[in-house]
């Protein structure tokens, strides 16, 4: 999907998140020259973007603003930020944790404030964009559901108590994909496979079985079932899966969202 116009574009912080986004933009159509990234790390920011060490202390307000700091930093960012906001703008802030109401407080002006929640495969247009904002007129609202899908799947959440669950899913959720990855692998290393070939097999097995559900009508579940032939091999792995894996990911994003209910806490 192409990015839509958007004007200028000021990007606070431009890390693994941030840039990811950013690069998927860039693939997306998005025209660099737009663009200003604040970053303190200048080999972060692509080709083509104007880049900053840090915020100026005045200028042209951007149309839309992105925090892509660590929750942590948002106190260091706000004073000098917050200044530069106007009515037009549009905030977006991908900041775990951070409640709306939290950044309200240090950005009075823009028109609307909206909560993004991105995952990194965004960098290659496969991301999961939850949003979340209140008082967006509908213009608004689809420019900004536009811009996000061009990175991925784009999920509205109403109700901004679920955030931190999102974030605990679809936020962290690569994360714990990428231990699974290595861990199929690593098994298939133990029972007498190179380590080499193993990891392969098991990142193509999991990127085809994914890319497999995307594309069937069938559910997760039924795809399984099909795979474990009656009185075949398959049947006895699961068995041993299925004794742990519900409450291993349940107890895994529990944690998680456990912790983005903190930093909301330390940012409040
Ligand atoms: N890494 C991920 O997969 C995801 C991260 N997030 C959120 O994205 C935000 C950033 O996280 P990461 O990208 O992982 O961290 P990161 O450390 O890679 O990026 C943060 C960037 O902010 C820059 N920075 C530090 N102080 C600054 C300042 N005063 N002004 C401007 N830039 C400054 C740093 O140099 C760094 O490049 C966090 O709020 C996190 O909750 C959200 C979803 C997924
Ligand atoms: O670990 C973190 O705090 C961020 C939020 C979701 C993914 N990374």
């Amino acid at each position: 999907m192409a990015v839509p116009e958007t004007g200028p574009v000021l990007l606070v912080g431009c890390g693994n998140m941030a840039g990811s986004m950013l690069r998927g933009w860039l693939a997306a159509g998005l025209d660099p020259a737009q663009v200003t990234a604040v970053e303190p790390n200048a080999a972060s920011v692509p080709a083509g973007v104007t880049h900053l060490s840090m915020l100026p202390p005045d200028g042209a307000s951007p149309a839309i603003v992105m925090l892509g700091v660590k929750p942590q930093k948002l106190d260091e960012v706000a004073p000098a930020l917050a200044p530069l906001l106007a009515p037009e703008t549009i905030l977006l802030s991908i900041l775990a944790g951070t409640e709306l109401g939290s950044l309200r407080a240090r950005f009075p002006a823009p028109r609307a404030i909206v909560r993004v929640m991105p995952n990194m495969p965004a960098a290659i247009g496969r991301g999961v964009l939850a949003l979340h904002a209140d008082g967006l007129e509908p213009a608004g609202r689809e420019l900004v559901a536009a811009m996000m899908g061009a990175l991925g799947l784009v999920e509205w959440i109403g109700d901004e108590r679920l955030f931190d669950a999102v974030t605990a899913l679809s936020g962290s959720g690569p994360a714990f994909l990428f231990r699974f990855i290595d861990a199929l692998g690593k098994a298939g290393a133990a029972l007498g496979l190179p380590a080499d070939q193993a990891a392969r097999m098991a990142l193509a097995t999991v990127g085809g079985a994914a890319a497999l559900a995307e594309a069937s009508d069938a559910d997760p579940g039924t795809l399984a079932e099909r795979v474990a032939s009656p009185g075949g091999s398959t049947r006895k792995g699961l068995d041993v899966l299925d004794r742990t894996l519900d409450t291993l990911l349940e107890d895994t994003l529990v944690a998680a969202e456990r912790r983005n209910a903190e930093l909301a806490a330390e940012t409040r």
